[in-house]
């Protein structure tokens, strides 16, 4: 049985989430699309900018935030979902969840990565997070859930650029430097190329790509905000017990602080490629491709956290 792919919407209150997914939905040809809307004091309002989807499935979850509320009412719906597919009442390959504005995506994607059915069931392709080119500025100055938004997703998309009338590019050198994996995008009222959805693949253990940029990126550094990324690149070989008990010092000492981690490892006495990717304290690796003889082999991971120590965590590296 094929797992289900997921997509997580997620952005502040009012950053563009259900301008996107109508867009989504409107344009979408090639899949049969499940929505979870998870509305928070807004009654039914919401739910009525989908409701013209006729041939769409859309649960709407209302007793609070799905990722505060144990994720009872997210599990039960994921639960009733597989049950109406199974039994052939319902028909759907693609699942997209909409948060609400003030939902941190950690314990919601935690939902998928631990959960025995769930975790075989859905594959979580990604996390992607709307940013209001209008207000980011003081939503992060002021809603820690902000920088969580923006530190858990695998793209980011700023929304109502069209509005701006400032030059955006220190606003893609903060984004860039609070999560160096996420691609980033510029959108107006949720126009965006599919592909870039669909092909997100941000949880499985594949190697890490290069983000792309349709921006350019200035040298300015924003010290303001407390999630932030880097990169450590090695290319000496680690040994495989050092390099495990590092990471496992690092789960343990940063187990409050670290958002998502995902790498390619180059170990010692081993043709194949270590990749490893994480969300907290939830850590998985594999062995993957063969070195080809035309690459020159390297480790090269990528840390988004809160408050890390970059220097401290590049010179643990580099000593092993
Ligand atoms: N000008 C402009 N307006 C936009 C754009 N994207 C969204 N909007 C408007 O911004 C408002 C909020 O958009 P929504 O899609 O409802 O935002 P949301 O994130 O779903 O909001 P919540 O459900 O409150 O969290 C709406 O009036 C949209 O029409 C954009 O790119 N440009």
């Amino acid at each position: 049985m094929s797992s289900i792919p997921v997509f997580l919407l997620t952005g502040f209150l009012g950053a563009g989430k259900t301008t996107l997914l109508n867009y989504i939905l409107h344009h979408q040809t090639m899949n049969k699309i499940a929505v979870i809307k998870n509305e928070y004091g807004n009654g039914n309002t919401d739910a009525q900018f989908l409701s013209h989807h006729g041939d769409i499935h859309i649960t709407t979850l209302k007793n609070g935030c799905i990722c505060c509320n144990s994720n009872a009412e997210l599990s039960f719906t994921l639960f009733e979902l597989l049950e109406q597919k199974d039994k052939k009442l319902l028909d759907f390959d693609l699942l997209i969840i909409e948060c609400t504005g003030i939902a941190d995506p950690g314990p919601i994607i935690k939902v998928f990565l631990t959960h025995d059915l769930f975790s075989e069931r859905f594959t979580l392709r990604g996390v992607i997070t709307l940013i209001d080119a209008v207000n980011i500025a003081y939503q992060l100055k002021h809603f820690n859930v902000v920088q969580a938004q923006i530190g858990y997703a695998d793209l980011l998309l700023i929304s109502k650029s069209d509005l701006l009338s400032y030059d955006a590019s220190s606003l893609l050198t903060q984004l860039h430097n609070m999560n160096q994996k996420a691609a980033i995008y510029s959108i107006i009222h949720g126009n965006i190329d599919l592909n870039l959805i669909y092909n997100l693949d941000g949880f499985s253990l594949t190697p890490p790509s290069k983000p792309t940029l349709s921006f350019k990126i200035d040298d300015h550094e924003d010290h303001k905000v407390d999630v932030r990324s880097f990169t450590i690149t090695r290319y000496d070989p680690f040994e495989i017990n050092a390099i495990s008990s590092l990471m496992e010092r690092i789960l343990t000492t940063f187990n409050q602080q670290l958002l998502r981690y995902k790498g390619i490892l180059y170990i010692k006495n081993h043709s194949e490629k270590l990749l490893l990717q994480g969300v907290q304290q939830i850590y998985n690796s594999t062995w993957g491709q063969e070195w080809k003889s035309t690459e020159t082999p390297y480790s090269e991971i990528v840390f988004i956290g809160i408050q890390l120590p970059e220097e401290e965590f590049k010179c643990a590296f580099q000593k092993l």
